[in-house]
This record gives C-alpha cells, sequence and structure tokens, in this order.
C-alpha cells in the first residue's frame, strides 16, 4: 500500500519521529507559500536578500505562533496551598501577538490581579500564560478573557481582574492609520464584579 512507516497506526512507528516528520513537511509547505506570496506581490523570490526569506518566515512563525504547541490551562502548572485570601497583582507583563483579521502584530502589557482562595500560583506563571493565549492569532478582547477565565477555572479564586493595553499595527501602519490610539480591555470576575473598591483598589495599584 505504499504506507507511510511513520503513521501511527504502524505498530512500530516511532510517534516522536512522525510528528518531527510531518513538522518537517508544515515547514516546507509554508515556505513554498511564502515563496508564492513573494512572487505574486512583485517580487523576485530569487533574489539574494530574499532568497532565506521564506525560511525566516517560517522560523519566525514557529515564535510568534508557539501558543499553539501549548494547552494554556496546563501552564498555570503547580499550584500551591496558601492562606493568603487578599489581592495579588502581577502587572506590566509584556505580550507581542497577531491580530486575527489581519495577521499584524498588535502588543502592549497585561495586568492580572486575583484574591486566592486558598491556593496560589507561581509568580512566573502569569508571564507563561499570558505567552500561551497571545502567541496566536488573536483578538485582544479574547486574551483578556481566555486569562481570566482559566485563573477562575484552575485557582478558583475569589475573583479575577484582568486589564489588557494594546497598540494594532493593522490600525496605525495601514486601514485609519492612527498612531498611538491605545485599546484597553478588562475582564471580571468573581468578587470584583459585585466590589467596585476592589476594582479601584486593582486599578490604582495598576497605574
Ligand atoms: N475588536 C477588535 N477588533 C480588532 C482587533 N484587531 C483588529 N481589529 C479590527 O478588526 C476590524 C476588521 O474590520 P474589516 O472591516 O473586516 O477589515 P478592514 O477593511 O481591513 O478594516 P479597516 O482596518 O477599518 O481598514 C478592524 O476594524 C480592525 O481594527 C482586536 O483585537 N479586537
Ligand atoms: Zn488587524
Amino acid at each position: 500500500m505504499g504506507a507511510n512507516p511513520f503513521e501511527p497506526t504502524n505498530p512500530n512507528a516511532d510517534v516522536k519521529h512522525y510528528i518531527n516528520s510531518r513538522a518537517n513537511e508544515n515547514a516546507e509547505l509554508i515556505e513554498g507559500h511564502i515563496r508564492e506570496i513573494l512572487r505574486l506581490i512583485g517580487e523576485d523570490p530569487d533574489r539574494e536578500g530574499l532568497v532565506e526569506t521564506p525560511k525566516r518566515v517560517r522560523k519566525m512563525y514557529e515564535e510568534i505562533f508557539a501558543g499553539y504547541e501549548v494547552d494554556p490551562r496546563e501552564v498555570l502548572g503547580v499550584t500551591f496551598d496558601e492562606r493568603h485570601e487578599e489581592l495579588v497583582v502581577v502587572k506590566n507583563i509584556v505580550y507581542y501577538s497577531q491580530c486575527e483579521h489581519h495577521m499584524a502584530p498588535f502588543f502592549g502589557e497585561v495586568h492580572i490581579g486575583y484574591i486566592p482562595s486558598g491556593r496560589i500560583a507561581g509568580l512566573s506563571k502569569f508571564a507563561r500564560l499570558v505567552e500561551a493565549v497571545a502567541r496566536r492569532l488573536q483578538v485582544q478582547e479574547r486574551i483578556t478573557s481566555q486569562i481570566a477565565d482559566i485563573f477562575e477555572e484552575v485557582l478558583q479564586p475569589h475573583g479575577t481582574m484582568v486589564v489588557v493595553e494594546g497598540e494594532h499595527l493593522c490600525m496605525c501602519a495601514r486601514g485609519v492609520k492612527k498612531p498611538g490610539a491605545k485599546t484597553v480591555t478588562s475582564a471580571v470576575r468573581g468578587r470584583f464584579r459585585t466590589d467596585a473598591a476592589l476594582r479601584a483598589e486593582f486599578l490604582s495599584l495598576i497605574r
């Protein structure tokens, strides 16, 4: 049948090798398509400066779309029992993402606050979660609500509040061309919804 020796149905298949061989196949396809786009916009993909460009773009995609390799719900990792039931804030977490409408970058800072209810997360995991959620095709609103929802799901805290600030290249470099315009999105869960003083405390801490 000319079966692919790396099909997972083959009992002798080395699964890791199978995944890698598919990754290589995808890499080749992506590079081929980038080369075609270069040609279609009127470039010569064989000129010196562009010969390596499809490969560079593919490698860049591996970085900027690395979120697809990660399940964001697993990123908070091991959580710890701790009886701190007061506000915890990690702010100014820089992110870079790609808008799903134009595949153009948007970037800025994420601020996360939550009130643990007996379990806390490692502080570095806040930034890992931001990476896992942002390094995909996204809209800023969804980054914001996904982070809040994952905190709620994994830590079951008394409440979570997330504020994301972003500058979208699709709005400055093209289209309406308004450099400097910032989008601010927030998501509030649990106690933050009903407690205005708590929201104010969080907002004053992230200023
Ligand atoms: N709500 C939201 N909109 C976004 C985000 N990133 C990009 N957009 C918007 O997505 C919209 C797509 O609108 P369309 O009218 O389909 O596309 P377009 O013709 O390229 O729009 P213009 O940018 O106005 O030229 C634009 O208004 C973008 O500003 C985001 O993170 N959240
Ligand atoms: Zn866009």
